[in-house]
């Protein structure tokens, strides 16, 4: 995809040596609208080549853009030229350097918790929400910024529950209660992460602050804006409950779901899954390079999704939705499986950042 002006957009890595900042170097070395153009993290990996400072864990090699690339500290000095930054940090410290970011002008497109409820911030899962851009205006009004702005993306189990929940929200009206439970691999929790001695041959029934998130995501992804667009709307109406496991896989977040409509007649269960066949995003219109063929895929097999067979759908962007099935206590449930880094985090960066440069707004 080119982008609206035409030329390749250079990009800064901020938490470049973590889980998400490793697949955000994986995607954007193969990708025409990005070039790297500067790496940053913390304090123990600058000045490292960027080989040295990553324990590299993806299983595709380090892309030579940025093998021998000079890791710095995440000093928006260190990033002059940069279109735009992406970020991967952690969530203890992205706060304050993400907001000097974009104080400085820069158009920032995390993946850290700290501004994602904030009411002026998108909350932008690319293949659902893009018209919450609208806000980017008010933002920078705000702020005194011409080119600066924050984007941030959802959590990575939000990130995945929200696509089919927005095709059918589209497609039969309100929804009223969902209740999902997760299983959720260990890249989620970066690296280190899990200590081996508690996940290998377990799971373990929390991931500390996980539920509310997801709770709360949900409402803000799914609603709206102001009149004046300068804040979000979250619903209002919906109800969401959530319980988070860790699970012994490595890449990869299952969900099993069951909503309830506020129709009174609910859709069969051929209308629901040819409404998830159908479903397609404007980010899929404008031909955004990152944008999956299909948000996503229905696996009619019995036994399916599967991450170790279903992650890689759509390169990692489309979720895997099967075993679609009547809910004797709600109205349908189903079991959804979502790349955690790529549709859970940089994957959805970037395509955030492919979208906002087809709109101008980079
Ligand atoms: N993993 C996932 O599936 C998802 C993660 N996220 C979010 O993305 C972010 C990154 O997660 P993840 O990659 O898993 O985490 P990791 O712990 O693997 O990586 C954290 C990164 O932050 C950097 N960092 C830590 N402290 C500092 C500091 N003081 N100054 C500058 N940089 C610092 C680290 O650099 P160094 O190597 O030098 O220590 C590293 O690059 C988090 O906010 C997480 O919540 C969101 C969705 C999904
Ligand atoms: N907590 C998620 C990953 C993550 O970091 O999410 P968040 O950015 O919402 O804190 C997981 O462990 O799988």
């Amino acid at each position: 995809m080119a982008p609206a002006s035409g030329r390749v957009l250079k990009a800064g890595v901020l938490g470049a040596t973590g889980a998400v900042g490793q697949r955000f170097i994986v995607l954007l070395a193969q990708n025409p609208t990005f070039s790297i153009h500067a790496l940053g993290a913390s304090e123990r990996s600058a000045g490292k080549p960027y080989a040295a400072a990553a324990k590299w864990k993806m299983s595709e090699p380090i892309p030579e853009a940025a093998r021998s690339m000079a890791v710095t500290v995440c000093d928006p000095a260190h990033f002059g030229g940069c279109d735009v930054v992406f970020s991967g940090l952690d969530a203890s410290v992205a706060g304050d350097i993400e907001r000097a970011f974009f104080s400085a002008d820069f158009a920032v497109f995390s993946n850290a918790k700290n501004f994602r409820m904030e009411p002026n911030v998108p909350l932008c899962v690319p293949v659902v929400n893009t018209d919450h851009y609208a806000l980017v205006a008010g933002q920078r009004a705000a702020m005194g910024l011409t080119r600066g702005f924050i984007v941030t993306n959802a959590n990575c189990s939000t990130s995945g529950l929200v696509v089919p929940l927005k095709a059918l929200q589209d497609r039969f009206g309100p929804l009223r209660r969902i209740v999902v439970t997760t299983m959720q691999a260990i890249s989620g929790a970066g690296y280190p992460g899990v200590p081996s001695l508690d996940i290998i041959d377990n799971v373990v029934p929390l991931i500390s602050g996980e539920e509310p998130k997801m709770e709360a995501e949900v409402l803000k992804i799914l609603g709206g804006l102001s009149a004046d667009a300068s804040a979000c709307a979250p619903l209002a109406d919906l109800r969401v409950s959530a319980t988070c496991n860790r699970v012994p896989v490595i890449d990869g977040h299952t969900e099993c779901v069951s909503v309830e409509f506020a129709a009174a007649t609910p859709p069969s269960i051929a209308e629901i899954k040819q409404c998830l066949r159908e479903y397609t995003c404007e980010a899929q219109r404008l031909g955004c390079h990152s944008a999956p063929a299909h948000a996503i895929c229905v696996a009619e097999e019995e036994d399916r999704p599967q991450p170790r067979l279903d992650r890689g759908a759509g390169n990692g962007m489309s979720v895997t939705v099967g075993r679609i099935r009547e809910c004797p206590v709600f109205h349908v449930k189903f079991t959804l499986l979502v790349h955690n880094t790529v549709l859970g985090a940089a994957g959805s960066s970037i395509l955030n950042a492919e979208y906002a440069a087809k709109k101008g707004y980079l």
